[in-house]
């Protein structure tokens, strides 16, 4: 049984650009995550507020100036390809416009099959590719197919396969349906929820929007400048917010569902 995803006492600063006399940009303070298998955990904030940047350091991919990452009782640093394989497996990233990630070039099989190379994981990797396909809905009948001859959900859905496939234990997703349309965005959401849900993933979901960290996940976190302004269950962060950061966000989130309801027609 994995254990818990755990970012802890998280500082990160920018190195100076040297050529314009800068100081090393302080992004990160103190910053704690702890995320556990079968929940969702939003991670909200504003532009520039370092979610990304907390993402990074939680693939392993930069390096905290101070504090640690850990998966269960295992500490984890940036390293070499083979250093992290375990990690890579146990913890996959779905990034913004996920379908945009595919590699045109490749089939599905080939982009499908890909991360099990790589990552040397054993077992049948056929077996492996068709189940992923079946757990985001799509046929076996296109793992010959290249994303060209996709529709746009069918390549977000293949997206989110690429990441199933190793069969990881957690899920960093950052802001995964920006940009989609509204029924894409929902089958997205649906299928991030029944991942957390049903088959125990941990997830965590960086949006700037609690609408829809209210979708899917249990608990907020909201970062602001750098630091954890807030952190807990999300329907009390949207019922109650207890800080200025996480009431605008509510309100933000608010304004954009009143068009939505608007009855066709309305002036
Ligand atoms: N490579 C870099 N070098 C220097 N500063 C950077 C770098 N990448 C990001 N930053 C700065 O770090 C801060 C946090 O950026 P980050 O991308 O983590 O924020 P974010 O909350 O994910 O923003 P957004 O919601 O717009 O994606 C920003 O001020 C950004 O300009």
């Amino acid at each position: 049984m994995t254990g818990a995803l755990a970012a802890d006492g998280i500082s990160f600063a920018y190195p100076a650009a040297l050529f314009r006399n800068s100081m090393p940009a302080q992004i990160l303070h103190n910053v704690s995550v702890r995320l556990a298998p079968g929940t969702g955990t939003a991670l909200v904030g504003s532009s520039g507020s370092g979610k990304s940047t907390l993402v990074r350091i939680l693939l392993a991919l930069a390096k905290p100036s101070s504090g640690t990452v850990a998966l269960g009782a295992r500490q984890v640093k940036p390293g070499n390809a083979r250093s992290l394989r375990w990690y890579r497996q146990a913890v996959q990233y779905i990034p913004q416009n996920p379908a945009g990630s595919l590699d045109p070039r490749m089939t599905v099989s080939q982009l499908l099959g890909e991360p099990l190379r790589q990552l040397r994981v054993e077992g049948n990797h056929r077996a492996l590719l068709c189940e992923a396909l079946e757990r985001v809905e799509l046929p076996a009948g296109l793992l010959d197919r290249r994303p060209g001859e996709l529709s746009g959900g069918q390549n977000q859905r293949v997206a989110i396969a690429r990441a199933l496939a190793v069969r990881p234990d957690y899920l960093l997703a950052d802001e995964p349906v920006s940009g989609l349309d509204l029924p894409l965005r929902d089958t997205v959401l649906s299928l991030l929820s029944g991942l957390v849900r049903e088959d125990g993933l941990g997830l965590l979901l960086v949006t700037h929007d609690l609408a829809t960290a209210a979708r899917i996940c249990g608990t907020t976190a909201v970062l602001s400048q750098g630091r954890i302004v807030e952190h807990g269950p999300t329907r009390r962060v949207l019922d109650s917010p207890g800080s200025p950061e996480a009431a605008a966000l509510v309100q933000a989130s608010a304004a954009i569902q009143i068009p939505r309801d608007v009855p066709a027609g309305a002036p």
